[in-house]
């Protein structure tokens, strides 16, 4: 794919329906000769000691221990977002490979999902667009109903860089601001949006009109919303996620959302990816559901692929690396 003299990139982002656009491309093309899975598969042999780096976009491609056995020369793994679920950090450690994500790009993107969820679950935004479109217009508006935002409690569980920008967010809507941290933010922070700790996750749920995931993925809030957490919401309450699908126990949420345990869900993730389409969850009035959309700006991927691009360029010239994420 050109460039034969520059460093090699591993990318799946050029193959099949994660394709990235156009623009991006050409952005790569500039620095890295690019090479997608299918080419190395096709010739692993030759291509994989050129191989720098990888650019995981979408979790693809996925990093096992015999892919990196098949790349001797790699030095660094670019992932595109913030999460790193997708990646064994322990693994890559272990053969010297560096791991750089963009935190920076999927921030505001993913904040902003969070309120259109909110918002959008909250003002019943999806039934009414069915409503207006229904060719049964004589309930066109009768009875209906959403819930009001402004004034109302938003719990905010993880409160790092995204669960931030939501709070800042959330402040222009008037809410009340409870937050959930493995660490308390400083006193400053607190007070420029408003938001109150609350030690125990539990004080957070059963307060909230509103609750929002927007934490990561790790072994230990993995199923960190169940059946006991759910029913410890308010049953006039929502829960919006923007974090994680295995944050939260799938079969307890549909068990809430259909016994009305809880009033609605919105999430813009889910496990797997996409739902099958015979899932019951995708049968239910009080969900709103996207795609996995968060960070889906053309802003944010332009940023997202400055970012990769600045972070394996500076691992190659040996120099200190953007955005590079340390084993804790
Ligand atoms: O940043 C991430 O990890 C995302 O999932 C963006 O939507």
């Amino acid at each position: 794919m050109g460039g034969q003299d520059l460093p090699g990139v591993l990318v799946s982002a050029l193959e099949g329906p994660t394709a990235v656009f156009e623009g991006h491309v050409g952005d790569l093309q500039k620095h890295f000769r690019l090479i997608t899975v299918q080419e190395f598969m096709g010739n692993k042999t030759q291509l994989g000691p050129k191989i720098h780096a990888v650019y995981i976009w979408g979790g693809k491609p996925a990093i096992d221990r015999e892919l990196l056995q098949g790349l001797p020369a790699l030095k660094i793994v670019a992932s595109g977002g913030a999460g790193l679920d997708h990646l064994d950090l322990k693994l890559l450690a272990s053969f010297g490979v560096k791991v750089a994500n963009t935190p920076c790009a999927v921030t505001g993107p993913t904040a902003d999902m969070g309120m259109a969820l909110l918002l959008a679950a909250a003002r019943r935004v999806l039934e009414g667009h069915q409503l207006a479109i229904s060719p049964d217009t004589e309930n066109f508006s009768i009875n209906w109903m959403g819930q009001e935002v402004t004034g109302a409690t938003l719990g905010i569980v993880g409160m790092g860089r995204i669960g931030y920008k939501v709070a800042q967010r959330a402040r222009a809507f008037e809410m009340k601001i409870l937050y959930h941290n493995r660490k308390r933010r400083k006193l400053e922070e607190e007070e420029v949006v408003g938001a109150t700790y609350c030690e125990r996750l539990d004080d957070l749920l059963q307060q909230s009109d509103f609750v929002m995931l927007a934490l990561s993925l790790t072994p230990q809030t993995r199923g960190l919303i169940g059946r006991r957490e759910l029913r410890l919401m308010k049953p006039t309450a929502m829960l919006i996620n923007i974090g994680r699908g295995l944050l939260v126990d799938q079969d307890a949420l549909l068990e809430a959302l259909q016994t009305e345990i809880i009033k609605a869900a919105a999430l813009d993730v889910t496990y797997p990816e996409p739902l099958p389409r015979d899932h019951p969850l995708l049968k239910l009035k009080n969900i709103t559901l996207t795609p996995h959309i968060g960070s889906a700006t053309h802003q944010g991927r332009q940023q997202m692929m400055e970012s990769l691009v600045e972070s394996i360029r500076a691992c190659l010239d040996g120099l200190p690396i953007p955005n590079e994420v340390l084993l804790k």
